[in-house]
């Protein structure tokens, strides 16, 4: 598998009939590592959720490398090579963490789960234990992994690091780091720790009300003091 690009063009979207997301462009080439940035409510898991088809679209594109998304349901956007590790953490809590390793490998074989315990060890330290027993960080890196087990060409995660200690949270960037160097994902992240966001993308994205505000790379954006008071600073 290699990674794939993004392309969206004039997307207008939200629930219902409530527009969220105003006509948003956005382009992430295949390998890239893109942060989603903005204050609370700005829309940044309303893009996540629409490009994986959970939102009611108004207008625009989607594309995963040439293929249109917009015309796919949720199940065939993940065929065509999408993971959306959402923000809750969704995890199987009374079965085992191999066993929900095992839910995320699609039709590839058990022995593929090993590509998980590679990249969280931690994970294979708790392979028997059931989900509902694993820490937050611990549960973070298994619905990443049991996403990553599919593959996808292009892979979003939103704010993984919330609410983790920061041990936890440098393994989890560290892993992501890994993945994105392997040249088989596109990553796509939320979060509001602007280090973490600095640390890791190559490129940065600010929405501001449901419109991309700034887009431009991280070092340019780290340069940029006034631009992240405006559009990041507290209490505004
Ligand atoms: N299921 C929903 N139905 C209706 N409105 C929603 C729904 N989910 C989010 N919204 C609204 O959409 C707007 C954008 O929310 P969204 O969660 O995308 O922002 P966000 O930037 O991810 O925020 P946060 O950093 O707090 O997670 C908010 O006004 C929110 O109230």
């Amino acid at each position: 598998m290699t990674a794939a690009s993004l392309t969206i063009s004039g997307l207008t979207a939200g629930y219902s009939q409530t527009r969220i997301l105003e006509d948003i462009d956005l382009s992430v080439p295949a390998g890239g590592r893109t942060a989603v940035l903005g204050r609370n409510g700005m829309g940044k898991t309303t893009l996540f959720a629409s490009i994986a088809g959970q939102t009611r679209r108004h207008g625009g594109t989607i594309r995963l490398d040439n293929t249109e998304l917009t015309a796919l349901d949720g199940a065939a956007r993940a065929r065509a090579g999408l993971g959306y590790v959402p923000q809750n953490r969704a995890i199987f809590r009374s079965l085992t963490v191999e066993e929900n390793l095992l839910s995320g490998l699609k039709d590839r074989p058990r022995s593929a789960i090993e590509e998980a315990y590679t990249l969280f060890p931690r994970l294979a330290e708790r392979r028997q234990n059931m989900g509902g027993q694993l820490s937050g960080g611990e549960q973070q890196m298994l619905t990443t992994a049991r996403t990553i087990l599919g593959q996808p060409r292009l892979l979003m995660l939103d704010e993984p690091l919330e609410g983790l200690a920061p041990v936890i949270c440098d393994a989890l960037m560290e892993a992501f780091t890994q993945l994105a160097a392997s040249g088989t994902m596109t990553i796509l992240l939320v979060e509001q720790r602007l280090k973490a966001a600095f640390d890791f993308a190559d490129t940065i994205v600010i929405l501001e009300r449901g419109r991309v505000a700034w887009q431009g790379t991280s070092a340019a954006l780290q340069a940029d003091t006034a631009t992240i008071d405006r559009l990041l600073g507290v209490g505004h």
